[in-house]
C-alpha cells in the first residue's frame, strides 16, 4: 500500500477505511480494520458496519443546485463545495481493479463439455474504476462506455430480501455452481429496466453486463453497501473470443470482494498460498458473473483471467471446482492474434454445439474427444523434461495440433467464412498454423509461427482469391523472404480485408489491485497522479488508457514488467 495517498493532502491519514463514520471518534481503529484489505493482513475481517454508508469520495457528483459543473455529462463538484466540507469528514479514494483477457490455445468448446483445454492471458486487460459516493446519494450506477451502457439504481430499492433470504443467502467464501432462478427472477425487474429504448440486440448486450453486476452486487453486498461509481474501460474487443466478458466478471467480483473486505493484500510479500487462496475466492464469483453473461460457461475465460499465467483447464463435474494446472514453463510462443470483427455471442456458439450433440450424440462426442486428445498431446509435450520450444520439431507438432484442432471446430460448426479467410491468407504464406480461438462464430484467430522463413517463395497476397484454384504465385519476388517482411505484407493484405492484427504477450498476471487509484508516473506532483473517474473516462481509446493505467511499464525493458503502483496476487 503507498503511504502517499492523495487523501493525505486532504487531511486524511494513512488508512483507507471505507467506512470511517462522520462521528466517530475511533476512526484510526476502524482505519486499521480496513488496511488489512489490501495490506498486510490475512485474515478475512469482520463485516462492514451499520455506519458504513458514510463514505465521502475525492471527486463527488453533486446535485446541480449545488452549483456543481458538468464535464464530458460528468458532474464535477466546484472548488467551493469541496472548502464547504466538514474538515473532519473521511473520504475514501477511488480504487481500481485489472483483469487481462485470454486465449485458449487448444480445447475451447470440448471444455464445456469436461474434456481439458489450455489456455494463456494475454496483455489486454480490462480495467473497473471505482468511485464512492457521499452517504447521501443511496444509488449505484454502472458506467461501462465501451457499450455505452450508464444505469444508476436507488440501493434500497434493490431486491435485498430476495438475496438475505436464510435459504438463499451466499457468502464471499461459497462455492456457487449455478444461478439461482428465484434470484434471477427477483433481479429481473431491475435488469429489464436497462436501456429500453435501446434495440433488441443492444439492450441484450447491456442487460447481460448488469445482470453480472447486479447478481454479484447483489450476493455479495447488502442493504448497506457504500454508494458507489463503476466505470469500466477495456482494451479488449468485445466477443472476439479473447474472454471479454470473463474479465468483466473478475473486474467486479474483485471490487466487490475488496469492498466487503473478503480479500486479502495483494502485497509483494504475500506467501503464495494465501495469494492462491485470493485469486480462488475471486474466480469463484467471476464465474458467477460469466454464467450470467453466458449461461453455460466452462470457467475456463475467468480461471485464467483471475490467475493469469497459462494453465490446463478442466471441468468435468460442475458441481465441484475445476482442475486447474499452471502451466509455469508455457513457452513465448510466437503468436500472431488476428480479429475477424466478426461480432458473435459465446452463448450462441456454446448452444450450436450442445444443439449438435443433441442431434448426433456419438458423432460429436467422438469431436470432443478428439479435441482432448489434441490438448493432451500438447499437455505432454510442453511439460516434457526435454521441451525446447525454439526446438523446429517442437513448434512442427504444436503447430500440427493447432491445425487439427481447427478442423475439428470447423466440423463443430463453430467456424465462420472470416476465420477461414484469415486461415487462407495465412496458409499461403506458410508462415504458422492457424485456428479460431474462443467461441468461433467470428471472432479471433490465432497462429503459431515458424520459427524459420519458409524456404518456398510466398505469392504476392493480391493475388490470392478466395478460391483456392484462382491462387497465382507472384515470382517477381525474387529475394528470399524473412519473416518479418512476409509479416508485414500479410498484415497490409489483412487490413485490406478488414481484419487487425494485435499484439499481444502471453502469460502474465491475473487480476491486479490499484489502491487507491494513484499512481506514480514521474511526471506527476509529489505523491502520485490520483486517477479519478474523469481521467479514466477522457483516456483516448486503447493508447490512452495503457497510457494512464495500464499495468505495463512503459519503461519496461522486459515483457511483463509492471507499472509501480500495481499489486497482483502472484503463487
Ligand atoms: N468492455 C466491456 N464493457 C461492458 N461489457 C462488456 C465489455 N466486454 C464484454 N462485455 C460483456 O460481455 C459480453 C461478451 O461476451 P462473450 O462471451 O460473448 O464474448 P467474449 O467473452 O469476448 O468471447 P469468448 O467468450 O469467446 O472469449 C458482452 O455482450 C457484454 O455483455
Ligand atoms: C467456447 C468456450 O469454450 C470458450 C470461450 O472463450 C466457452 C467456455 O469455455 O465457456
Amino acid at each position: 500500500m503507498t503511504t502517499h495517498s492523495p487523501l493525505r493532502r486532504r487531511g486524511q491519514s494513512d488508512g483507507h477505511s471505507r467506512q470511517q463514520s462522520e462521528k466517530s471518534q475511533q476512526s484510526d481503529q476502524e482505519e486499521k480494520t480496513s488496511l488489512s484489505t489490501v495490506s498486510n493482513g490475512t485474515q478475512t475481517p469482520e463485516p462492514p458496519s451499520p455506519d458504513d454508508d458514510s463514505i465521502m469520495a475525492p471527486n463527488l457528483t453533486l446535485p446541480d443546485r449545488s452549483g456543481a459543473s458538468k464535464v464530458n455529462n460528468l458532474q464535477v463538484q466546484p472548488v467551493s463545495a469541496i472548502h464547504m466540507r466538514r474538515p473532519s469528514v473521511p473520504m475514501m479514494p477511488p480504487f481500481m481493479v485489472s483483469a487481462p483477457g485470454k486465449v485458449i490455445v487448444y480445447g475451447e468448446h470440448a471444455v464445456v463439455h469436461g474434456k481439458a483445454a489450455i489456455a494463456a492471458s494475454i496483455s489486454l486487460r480490462s480495467y473497473l474504476h471505482v468511485t464512492f459516493l457521499s452517504k447521501s446519494r443511496r444509488t449505484v450506477t454502472l458506467r461501462f462506455p465501451d457499450i455505452s451502457l450508464d444505469h444508476t439504481w436507488n440501493i434500497d430499492d434493490l431486491p435485498w430480501a430476495a438475496f438475505s433470504h436464510p435459504k438463499k443467502k451466499k457468502y464471499y467464501y461459497d462455492l456457487v455452481t449455478s444461478l439461482d432462478p428465484d434470484l434471477v427472477a427477483a433481479m429481473q425487474p431491475f435488469i429489464a429496466c436497462v436501456s429500453t429504448k435501446l434495440p433488441e440486440s443492444d439492450r441484450r448486450i447491456h442487460q447481460s453486463s448488469a445482470s453480472a453486476f447486479l447478481y454479484l452486487f447483489l450476493s455479495l453486498g447488502s442493504q448497506k453497501s457504500a454508494p458507489c461509481i463503476y466505470t469500466l474501460r477495456s482494451t479488449i474487443p468485445i466477443g472476439a473470443g479473447l474472454g471479454s466478458s470473463a474479465t468483466i466478471a473478475v473486474c467486479l467480483s474483485a471490487a466487490l470482494l475488496l469492498q466487503i473486505r473478503a480479500l486479502s493484500g495483494p502485497h509483494p510479500d504475500q506467501p503464495p498460498q494465501e495469494c492462491g487462496l485470493q485469486i480462488e475466492r475471486i474466480n469463484r464469483w467471476a464465474f458467477v458473473g460469466e454464467m450470467c453473461i453466458h449461461g453455460n460457461p466452462s470457467g475456463v475465460d475467468n480461471t485464467v483471467s483471475a490467475g493469469g499465467k497459462a494453465v490446463l483447464f478442466k471441468r468435468a463435474d460442475y458441481n465441484k471446482p475445476p482442475v486447474v494446472i499452471p502451466l509455469r514453463n508455457f513457452p513465448e510462443l510466437p503468436l500472431l492474434l488476428v480479429n475477424t470483427r466478426q461480432s458473435r455471442s459465446t452463448a450462441t456458439e456454446v448452444a450450436k454445439v450442445a444443439n449438435l450433440k443433441a442431434a448426433h450424440p456419438r458423432i460429436t462426442e467422438n469431436l470432443l474427444d478428439s479435441i482432448d486428445h489434441v490438448t493432451e498431446s500438447a499437455h505432454d509435450l510442453i511439460t516434457s523434461p526435454d521441451f525446447d520450444p525454439t526446438h523446429p520439431a517442437a513448434l512442427q507438432h504444436l503447430g500440427e495440433l493447432i491445425t487439427i484442432n481447427h478442423g475439428l471446430l470447423v466440423s463443430l460448426g463453430v467456424s465462420h467464412p472470416k476465420l477461414e479467410r484469415i486461415r487462407e491468407l495465412i496458409d499461403h504464406t506458410g508462415i504458422g498454423w492457424t485456428k479460431l480461438t474462443g467461441a468461433g462464430g467470428g471472432g479471433c484467430a490465432i497462429t503459431i509461427l515458424k520459427p524459420q522463413p519458409p524456404v518456398r517463395t510466398p505469392p504476392s497476397i493480391s493475388t490470392i482469391e478466395s478460391d483456392e484454384d484462382d491462387c497465382e504465385i507472384d515470382s517477381a519476388v525474387s529475394e528470399p523472404p524473412t519473416t518479418h517482411n512476409i509479416l508485414d505484407t500479410l498484415e497490409i493484405a489483412l487490413e485490406a480485408e478488414g481484419f487487425e492484427k494485435f499484439e499481444t504477450t502471453l502469460a502474465g498476471d491475473g487480476v491486479g489491485v490499484l489502491w487507491p487509484a494513484v499512481l506514480h508516473n514521474g511526471n506527476e506532483e509529489d505523491g502520485g497522479e490520483e486517477i479519478d473517474q474523469e481521467k479514466f473516462l477522457r483516456a483516448e481509446g486503447n493508447e490512452g488508457i495503457e497510457r494512464l493505467v495500464g499495468v505495463a511499464s512503459s519503461r519496461r525493458r522486459i515483457a511483463k514488467e509492471v507499472r509501480e503502483g500495481w499489486k497482483f496476487w502472484r503463487t
